[in-house]
């Protein structure tokens, strides 16, 4: 364990009296991919901008690469880069100007290759003398891109990062994410597109309401909370469920041909087998067996359920 950040009793209520986090403890561990789950105004967006320094905590404490986000702010902000959701750039600044002056803000020594390098991973070097307002919407999520890296940050937050991309643009920016992660850079991004978190993430924090519900590697989420349907595929279709059968685990499909057995798959004994046994007793004749996996999503939305 060698976390590069530490949230510690992170709180927030808004002026308006609306408690958008409940106290948070979390570390993000250096150079992996932490996704951030949640449904709308679960309080994902409050999270990272009191990380970076937008919006301020209630109470508690957060470390940065082991400086303190209030007292080193600086130093602390100039190990993170920010891809927010909406363009906060000035739109009349050209594409190159953009980047070259958000570097400087950060201290960082002028480095023009640098720049041009991901300028041209962004596919923006041809735009790169065009003001940002000429710029489709696409374009400008790829200055928003380049502008939180042109520092060289070792943290990075994307919040939404695809929400509203073409494929390309979304392509381009997973590469992106996958060599920037090689290259060590520490990755957390919010999304509610759960099949991304399952590509990308190693883990997973779900937020709802603003309370943080779960922290935990992807494949142990799955394995966990994860359940498995079996299908069988039946020879001759069945009128009603054999009386063996017990109607609470097994359903029988509306044309008498499948039956679905759900179970959890963390369970030492997950019923398939005495399933089996009951059909072969009862003299039931099958063709094939199919197994499926429930996805992240499920998971997700039971557990958002939940706790409603
Ligand atoms: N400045 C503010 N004043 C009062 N309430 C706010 C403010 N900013 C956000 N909130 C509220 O805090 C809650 C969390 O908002 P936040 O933007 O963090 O959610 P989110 O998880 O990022 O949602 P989304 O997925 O929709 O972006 C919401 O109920 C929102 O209305």
């Amino acid at each position: 364990m060698n976390p590069i950040i530490e949230i510690r009793g992170i709180q927030k209520t808004y002026a308006s009296g609306f408690q958008a986090l409940q106290p948070i403890d979390l570390s993000i561990e250096r150079g992996e991919i932490f996704a951030l789950l949640g449904p709308n105004g679960a309080g994902k967006t409050t999270l990272i901008s009191i990380i970076c320094g937008i919006v301020n905590a209630s109470g508690g404490q957060i470390t940065a690469d082991g400086l303190d986000i209030q007292r080193d702010y600086r130093q602390a902000r100039q190990r993170i880069g920010l891809v927010p959701q909406e363009l906060a750039v000035n739109i009349f600044e050209t594409v190159w100007n953009t980047v070259k002056f958000s570097r400087g803000l950060f201290g960082c020594a002028p480095d023009d290759d640098y720049l041009e390098q991901l300028l041209r991973q962004l596919s923006l070097w041809d735009k790169k003398d065009n003001p940002i307002m000429a710029l489709s919407g696409g374009m400008k999520r790829r200055v928003l891109i380049a502008k939180a890296l042109a520092h060289e940050p070792r943290i990075l937050f994307l919040d939404e990062p695809t929400a509203g991309v073409d494929v390309e643009l979304r392509r381009d920016m997973w590469a992106m994410i996958r060599r920037l992660r090689e290259d060590g850079v520490t990755i957390i991004l919010t999304t509610h597109y759960i099949e991304e978190a399952e590509d990308m993430a190693d883990r997973i924090g779900v937020i709802n309401k603003g309370q943080l519900m779960l922290v935990k590697e992807k494949h142990a989420l799955m394995r966990d909370l994860g359940r498995k349907s079996l299908t069988v595929h039946l020879n001759a279709p069945l009128a009603q469920l054999p009386q063996a059968l017990d109607p609470a685990e097994v359903e029988l499909s509306a044309d008498g041909t499948e039956l679905t057995y759900q179970y959890n798959t963390a369970r030492e004994n997950t019923g398939v087998a005495p399933l089996l046994q009951q059909l072969a007793e009862a003299g039931i004749g099958y063709s094939d067996l199919s197994t499926k996996q429930s996805s992240l999503e499920e998971i997700f939305v039971s557990l958002v359920e939940e706790k409603a």
